[in-house]
């Protein structure tokens, strides 16, 4: 549904040049979802703007359902881009206008009749499940009803493609959990094409069919979520990967955390499940082995595509010696094992 082919693209800063993009190429099939994560100044913004053409490549070809996008007179690409929605981090609503009639202002661009208008902007009301604010003005409503509001204002067009610019950044965690959701919902509802970009690894995590990694201006790693989760072959990627993993320890252990081992005190080891691991019971096997004890004291594994990955902290009693034959053991399953200190 997207291809984009070698696309370069720069531009001028105080008479230095900078390369925002450079033979970027990717391909979003029909129906999926497919995300691009990277840092601040990556390229992502110009990445995303360049498939609208709201920035005009230097070099390359864009090509969305079929058609470059590159060749077509202005007449034309208007046309086209009415195919291709877009929403955005802040929303850009208009404040002086109600929910109805925000979502209602592309279907008046287009001199669609009032009765039709009235009936797409209920149906997209209550697709975005947002029936009872219609009469309402932007400013009275949360980040995310906002967001809601957006999507529905791009779906009145009908668009196949649906881009995100950091839909979700602005957004608290949970409300970021909603507007996912229904991203997905649509998604799937509609057979809506999406390509979102964002910083977030979680973002990608929970709705994304495929990844690209972006760094510099170059994308350094594409694949399958699942591929990508399982053998990320970049320090960028694996970076990403572990930010999606916030390991807590609670205070009361943090509080007698020592650095060296002292008599009474337990190893506190955090375990690293990504692609590679076993996935074996791990823990227990460890337990009946050695002859140790495991408490778990914190946990997160997710699943992403087919692949399991995820943090675990565990305070392990038992002897030394037993000690360092379950990190070996662990070692040899591929999980990561680090002794974080002593409690
Ligand atoms: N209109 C512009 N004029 C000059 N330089 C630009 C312009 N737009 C982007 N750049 C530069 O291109 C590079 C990529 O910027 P871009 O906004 O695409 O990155 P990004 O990954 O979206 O970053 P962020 O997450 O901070 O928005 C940066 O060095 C930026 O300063």
């Amino acid at each position: 549904m997207i291809e984009l082919k070698n696309i370069t693209k720069e531009f001028l800063q105080k008479n230095k040049r900078i390369t925002a993009l450079s033979g970027v190429s990717l391909q979003v099939p029909k129906g999926k979802i497919f995300g691009v994560i990277g840092s601040s100044g990556a390229g992502k913004s110009t990445l995303i703007r360049c498939v609208n053409l709201l920035e005009r490549p230097d070099s390359g070809e864009v090509i969305v359902d079929g058609l470059n996008l590159m060749d077509l007179s202005s007449r034309a690409l208007a046309l086209q881009r009415r195919q291709i929605g877009m929403i955005f981090q802040h929303f850009n609503l208009l404040s002086s206008k109600t929910v109805f009639q925000n979502i209602a202002f592309p279907l008046q661009l287009d001199n669609t009749p009032t009765a039709e208008i009235s009936k797409r902007v209920k149906d997209l009301l209550q697709l975005v499940g947002l029936e009872d604010k219609a009469a309402d003005y932007p400013a009275s409503l949360s980040g995310g009803q906002k967001q809601r509001v957006a999507i529905a204002r791009t779906l009145a067009s009908n668009p196949k493609v649906l881009l995100c610019d950091e839909a979700t950044s602005a957004l608290d965690p949970a409300t970021t959990g909603s507007i996912l959701a229904l991203l997905k919902d649509i998604n799937q509802r509609l057979d809506i094409t999406i390509l979102l970009i964002t910083h977030e690894m979680d973002v990608v995590k929970s709705i994304c069919d495929q990844v690209a990694v972006i760094s510099e201006g170059k994308l350094i790693e594409q694949g399958s979520v699942s591929e990508i989760f399982a053998h990320p072959k970049t320090a960028i990627t694996r970076e990403f990967i572990a930010s999606s993993l916030k390991v807590n320890i609670p205070a009361s252990y943090q509080d007698r955390l020592t650095a060296t081992a002292q008599t009474g005190k337990n190893p506190l080891v955090k375990l690293e499940f990504t692609g590679q691991s076993v996935d074996d019971p791990v823990l227990s096997e460890v337990s009946r082995l050695f002859k140790l004890d495991n408490n778990i004291i914190f946990a997160q594994i997710e699943h992403a595509g087919q692949v399991k990955f995820g943090a675990m902290v565990i305070e392990v009693s038992g002897s030394p010696e037993a000690h360092e034959q379950a990190i070996a053991y662990y070692q040899s399953k591929n999980i990561g094992v680090e002794v974080l200190g002593y409690v």
